[in-house]
Order: C-alpha cells, then structure tokens, then sequence
C-alpha cells in the first residue's frame, strides 16, 4: 500500500540508484505492481535498496536472452520506483510492492557489480501545443475504448482506470502497458519525452491493434459460419432421418442397399436352396458395418446376384423367314453358311430350344464370322455378348476367382450374363483356337463345362458359388483353323465353314458393305465420294490380297480420311471419285505387283496350292542344281510331312527317271535345292508331294511348266495322288492368282461342288489318280510315263 510519506515529491528524487535489469517488458511511471525477485543478484539489489531509500531504477535488458545482465546491457531509459512492501516467500525469494514514479536517463555507470549502480537525471516532458495534445489525448481515449470493448482480454477496471487518468502522458503509458506490442516498440515509448509524440506513436499502436481485432473478429465469424452450417446440416439431416423413419421409407445408404436387394431376390424364380443361401449373404450383410472391408466385398456380391439374370425369359417365336431376310441383308454371298445357319435356326425351333447346341465358325481373319454371329443373334431377336479367350491361360478368366481372393470377380460368362441381363443371349466366344493352358489351370475344360450341355444347366462360377443356369445361352465359336481346337471341345460343335472371297466377291462386298460403313465412320456419304471399280479392282489386287476382307476395310478407310482432309483442308469440291491412278497417292505403291512372284522365268519352278490359318495361297515351288555330289537340300521352313513329301518326290522322280526321259547319270552328278518361298512362314503338309515333283522334272529337262497352271495333291511312293484337305480355299486363291488350270487328286473331285459356280468359271480342274497323268499335262507325252 502506497504510503504517503514514501512517496517522495519531484525534489526528492534521487540522483543515484540501484538498478534492477528487468527481462520481459519495460514498466511505466505511475503503476502499482508486485515484482517477483528470485535470483541472488536482484535479492542483493533489491536488499539494498531496503537499507537505504528504498528507491529502485527499472531498466529493461536490451537482449531478452542475456544471462546475468551487466550495467553494459541496459537501455539507457527505466522507471524510478520506490519499494512499498516487502514479502519473503518460504523458497527464499521475495515479492515485493513497487510503486513507479519518473523516467530517468543513465547518465553515468556508477558501479557495475551487484548492485549496479548509475548517476541519473529526470529529463522534462514536453508538454508543447497543449491544444493537440487534448484532442490526441480524447481521440486515445475513444479509440482505446472501441478496441476495449472488442477485447474480451480488457477488464472493466482497466477502463475506468484508463478514464481516471488526468495527465495525457501517463494516458499513453498506460494504453502502451495494457496493449500488446513488443518489447522494444514499449521501451521506444518510454524513451519518448515529448508528450505529443509519445502520443502519436501510442494512437499508431491502437490503430494496429484495431486492424489485428478486425482480422480475428473476421476469422471467428467464418469459423462461427461453419461450425454453425455443419450443426444445421447435421441436425436437418438427423430430423429428415426420423421424418423418413416415421413414414416408413428407406433410412441410410445401407438400409436402402438392403431394401433393394431384397425387394430383388423375393422376385427371383430360384430354387429352394439357392434362395436359402443368397438370404444368408443379404442377413450377413445387414449385420455388416459400412466400414468394414467384407462390407464392400459382400455389398458387390449380393449386386451381382441381383444383376444377373435367374428369372426365365417369355419365349421368342422364331420367324424363319425374317431370320432368313436379316442374314442376308447383312451378308454378301455366303449361301452355304447362311443355308447351314437356317438349317440350324430351323431345327431348333422345332425343338424349341437352343439346348445342347454350339456353332463353330472357320475361317480366315476378316471373312465376316463376327458379323454372321452378330447377324445370328439379330435374326433370333437375342443379345449379342463376344469375348476372346486367344491366349487364355487362365481357369479363372472363365469361371470367376473364388471370393475369398482380394479383387475377385466373375469369370466371363457370368460377367457377359450380367451385362446383357437376359439368360438367353448370343455368346460369341472368339479365337477358340488359341486357348492356352498354364498352371493356373486349363481354361478349355472350364469352357467344356461351359457348352456341355450334359452339366451347364447348373454351371457353377467360382465367385458366384451357386449353381447358374447357361443352357438358354446359344454359344457361337470362331476359330482360324481346326488343328489347335482341344479334340473334345470340337465334339461338341457344329463346324461351319468361311473360306474367303474372290477378287469379285471381294468388289461386291466392298460396294455394299465396306465403303458405305467406312464412309459412315468417317462422317460422309456416298455423294462425297465414289470408288470407281478398278480402283476397287486394284485395291483387291494391289493392296489386300487375303482371303478376308480386313486389309480391304483398311485401305478403303484409309482412303476416305484423306479424301475428308481433302475436301474440308484443300476445299476441293464434292464428288471425289477415287480413280486407279489416285490409288498411289492415298495408300502408297502396292504391296502385290502383277506377275512379280507369280512368274514362272526358269525351268524347275511350279505353282502348288496350299492352305494356311490365313486361307489358301498359291505357292512357287523353285529348284535349282547345281553340279556336285548326288543328294538334295531342303529351304523355307518346311515342317517335317512336308520334308518327308519332298523325300518321296526325289526318290520317284530318280527311281523313274529314265523312263521319263531324264539322262541316267543327271542326278549322281548334280545337287539339288527345293526352295519354298516366304521363307519367313512356317509350312507344312503333304500336299505339295506332286509340286514337288513336278518341279524336279522339269528342272532335269530343263523345261518350263506354264504359269497359269497350279496343283495340288499328295504323292505315294508308287505314284499315286492322294486326296487333300482345304479345296475350296486353294481354289479361290488359285482363281485370285489369276491360275487357268488345276490339277486336283481325283479322290477330291467331289468337293467341287461345293464350290460355287462363279468361282469355278473360268477354271479347268484337272481330277488325276497318277503322278504319271500330272507330267503328261505339263510336258505332253513324255517318254513313257
Ligand atoms: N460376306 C460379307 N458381307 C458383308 N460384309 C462382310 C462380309 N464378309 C466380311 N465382311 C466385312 O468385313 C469386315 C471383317 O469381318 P469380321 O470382323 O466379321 O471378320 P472375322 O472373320 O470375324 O475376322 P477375325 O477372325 O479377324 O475376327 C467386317 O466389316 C464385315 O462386315
């Protein structure tokens, strides 16, 4: 408690005092306050002061972080202030009373040890234009108590006080103690004698403080917002939630799920025991939280037991002749495979169903066998669903993971069922001839339990783990070539075949089909551009000279994307048609010339026909001999029949040479090379045993064999010409080759008429039994062979 007596009047202030080093912040003349004195140095200091006038001078340390402060650390400004009481505190420190009184300035360092001591003097405070200075003082006093009143952290007492203040100074002071600036902006304030100045720092500082409230009032209020929105969203979402409880419809995510896939199974035609065990899923996962991870798997079961088709679907009434209509506006020609597909439409509608039935379709790539599938399920009114299982290795790609493996899925079937939603869908299922098998399992006999029609009344998918009915599925299979087929699975099947199209048929089908559908693609139409037809002529031969329509397709796709850069880039003017002469600058030079390799330039060149997964080709056989030891190689990838053929024919031609009228001592005293060209392309089978032969023969009298005539057929020993597979392709690729004559085993003269008359036209087939009668039409009479 201040006592009037120490208090000491401006006369009585001291010249010379103890100085105590305060760390935090600077403490301004006119306040009563505690001091805590804890350290040895302040103790001695403030112990002093006691002995003597009990007089203290407050000097702020410059450097906060200074450990036992020297005289040199100092500011040169403090407070003078009189110790009023004293308290010692039982850990040996003191709490001592101070009242302030006057800034002083050091003058001089009196003694720097404990207790430092310093000569000091109490400079004037300017009181200059007192007019200003009334108006600073009032408009201090307006701006504190906006801040004030803002701040929470301002007490009441603090206000009032502020407001019992008479002398302007001691207003700043007052306001620069309260507010929260740092510590050397606050001693830089206590520095300032000059009144009005002191003043103008102080209302600066307020102004600050003012912008720094807004700032915070700004950021309460977004954070208030927010908290508030997400109250009420919470609340609205919780009172929607007992509103829709209270009028019975669906609650949270799960319990819609739920609902949902009840409401679903209770419609299922299923048995007994599969509804018994699907319930049990749907009442685990009721049980299930939302979290957990058997949640999702669970949640993504029961959606693909409810997207799957179990209910039966109404019986669709065949029309045959509808059937018949859409395979043929679909397709050009194909007559045999269209009939073979009507045949089998109409067998079973008198059955009535599809049961126990699978096409296979074969042939080259691009001969129309995914579009016939299609065409097959529009005829039938069904969906169409096609997967590939080329280089499947895999069982479960079939039949589906089981469930407890992370990530498991259906296998394809029930995936394909799921999509197309309805049980009795066209499944075309490409590439049957290349399944692989690994040691995940052989896929061809998962796909056997598939189009078995003995089991796949219950087919079970690993995943799905329930018996599913896929016998209403009607499978269609597509295959390159039958060799690869497992035996079994090709059991089962209905072999169909497409063998690949003439230079005419490939016209036609271009016409109709391809240009339209490229144009189509393209965003144009046929009054844009026109093909004329021995641009598709060259086309054919030029650049897609394959038995399918693939490469076609492309080359007239090709060509309408640069005719479409064309007319909008160059602005040239509709119709464009598409001459021969065009061909080179929209698809570059041909890759088949006219006569460069179906030219027969020396004796010991033959054509012979063969068959490949890519549809038949011709094929010249070339030999050359060259003097040297008696024998003969074998180049172009000849697979081991084929060697086998060679080695027949070079034993006939020598064992019969003479009478051919081959000198006797020719092939002792030559080596012979049989060369296949495409080297690059592995070959193999019997058939070309009597090119083969042929060409030795001409190649020992040096004569030329015409190159309009090819052949076929397998050679015996004896000399026989035994039957050969693939007639038909052979033949159009002969007739695409522009060839004239055939030789054919006569043993295959019978599946001529299966070839179509505008195939044959213009071909003589020569049926033969006897390699004898293959050198009489390409040497006439020879000695007596
Ligand atoms: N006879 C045809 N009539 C009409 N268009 C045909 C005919 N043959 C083939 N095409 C057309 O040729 C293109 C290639 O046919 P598609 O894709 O059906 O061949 P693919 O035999 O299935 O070949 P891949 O074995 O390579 O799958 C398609 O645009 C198809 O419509």
């Amino acid at each position: 408690m201040a006592d009037q007596n120490i208090v000491p009047s401006d006369q009585t202030l001291p010249n010379k005092i103890r100085v105590l080093p305060l760390m935090g912040k600077p403490i301004f003349p006119g306040i009563f306050t505690p001091l805590m004195i804890n350290s040895p140095e302040d103790l001695k200091t403030v112990e002093d002061a006691l002995q003597s006038d009990n007089s203290l001078g407050l000097v702020l340390v410059e450097n906060e972080e200074t450990e036992n402060p020297s005289s040199n650390d100092l500011f040169s400004v403090g407070t003078l202030a009189k110790i009023v009481k004293k308290i010692n505190l039982p850990d040996g420190g003191m709490n001592i009373f101070i009242s302030t009184i006057k800034r002083f300035k050091i003058k001089k360092v009196i003694q720097s040890e404990i207790p430092i001591t310093v000569a000091v003097e109490y400079p004037e405070e300017v009181l200059d234009d007192t007019l200003e200075v009334k108006a600073l003082t009032r408009s201090l006093i307006t701006e504190m108590k906006a801040v004030s009143e803002n701040n929470p952290l301002f007490s009441e007492e603090m206000r009032l006080n502020m407001v019992n203040i008479d002398q302007p100074g001691k207003i700043a002071d007052f306001i620069t103690s309260i507010l929260n600036i740092d510590r050397e902006e606050q001693q830089r304030v206590l520095e300032t004698f000059g009144i009005k100045k002191r003043m103008e720092r102080v209302l600066l500082f307020i102004k600050k403080e003012q912008e720094l409230l807004k700032i915070q009032k700004k950021i309460q209020n977004q954070i208030n917002d927010k908290i508030e929105k997400s109250q009420r969203d919470y609340f609205l979402r919780e009172q929607l939630k007992a509103i829709k409880q209270e009028l019975g419809i669906a609650v949270d995510g799960k319990t819609e799920e739920y609902n949902r896939f009840k409401e679903i199974v209770d419609s299922l035609e299923v048995e007994d025991d599969i509804r018994e065990q699907i319930e049990k899923e749907l009442d685990k996962f009721a049980l299930m939280e939302p979290n957990s991870s058997d949640y999702h798997v669970t949640r993504n079961y029961l959606d693909t037991i409810v997207s799957l088709p179990w209910n039966d679907p109404p019986p669709v009434e065949i029309d045959l002749k509808k059937a018949q209509r859409i395979l043929d506006a679909d397709h050009y020609g194909l007559e045999d495979v269209k009939e073979r597909i009507l045949e089998f439409i109409a067998v079973h509608k008198m059955k009535k169903d599809f049961r126990g039935s699978i096409i296979l379709l074969v042939g080259p790539p691009g001969v129309g066998k995914t579009s016939i599938g299609k065409s097959i399920a529009r005829a039938l009114g069904r969906k169409f669903f096609r997967f590939s299982v080329g280089g499947m290795r895999d069982e479960a790609e079939i039949k589906g993971h089981r469930r407890t493996y992370v990530g498991a899925m259906p296998g394809k079937i029930i995936q394909g069922l799921k999509i197309v939603k309805t049980k009795d869908p066209v499944f075309m299922i490409d590439e049957i001839d290349k399944l692989g098998a690994s040691f995940q399992g052989d896929p061809s006999s998962a796909l056997l339990e598939v189009l078995d029609s003995e089991q796949n009344n219950s087919f079970r998918d690993h995943y799905l783990d329930l018996p599913f009915d896929v016998s209403r599925v009607l499978f269609i299979a597509t295959a390159n070539s039958l060799d690869t087929i497992p035996r079994p699975l090709m059991d089962r099947m209905e072999i169909i075949r497409l063998s690949g199209y003439i230079t005419k048929e490939k016209l036609s089908i271009a016409k109709k089909y391809i240009i339209p559908k490229s144009l189509d693609r393209n965003g144009m139409t046929k009054d844009q551009v026109q093909f004329d037809y021995k641009a598709l002529t060259a086309i054919a031969e030029g650049y897609a000279r394959e038995a399918g329509m693939r490469n076609f397709e492309k080359a007239v796709d090709k060509v309408n994307r640069k005719i479409a850069k064309k007319l909008l880039v160059e602005e040239v003017q509709p119709p464009v048609t598409v001459t021969r002469e065009d061909l080179t600058t929209y698809l570059g030079q041909p890759y088949f010339r006219e006569d460069d390799a179906k030219t027969i330039i020396a004796p010991g060149m033959v054509t012979g026909l063969a068959w490949t997964n890519f549809g038949g080709d011709t094929l010249i056989i070339e030999s050359v001999a060259v003097p040297g030891k008696e024998g003969f190689k074998l180049t172009g990838q000849m697979g081991s029949v084929m060697q086998e053929s060679a080695n027949i024919a070079y034993t006939y031609v020598r064992y019969l040479a003479d009478s051919l009228g081959i000198a006797g001592d020719w092939f002792s005293k030559h080596t012979i090379h049989i060369h296949i060209p495409a080297g690059a392309t592995p070959k193999d089978g019997p058939s070309a045993g009597i090119t083969m032969a042929s060409t030795l023969v001409s190649l020992a009298l040096g004569k030329k064999v015409s190159k309009k005539i090819a052949m076929t057929g397998e050679l015996s020993l004896a000399g026989r010409v035994l039957p050969i597979g693939g007639l038909k392709e052979k033949t159009i690729a002969a007739k695409r080759a522009t060839i004239k004559d055939i030789i054919i085993p006569k043993a295959n003269e019978r599946d001529l008429d299966e070839i179509p008359d505008y195939v044959k036209k213009g071909l003589t087939f020569h049926p033969v039994e006897e390699m004898a009668e293959v050198l009489r039409i390409l040497f006439g009479e020879l000695k007596d062979a």
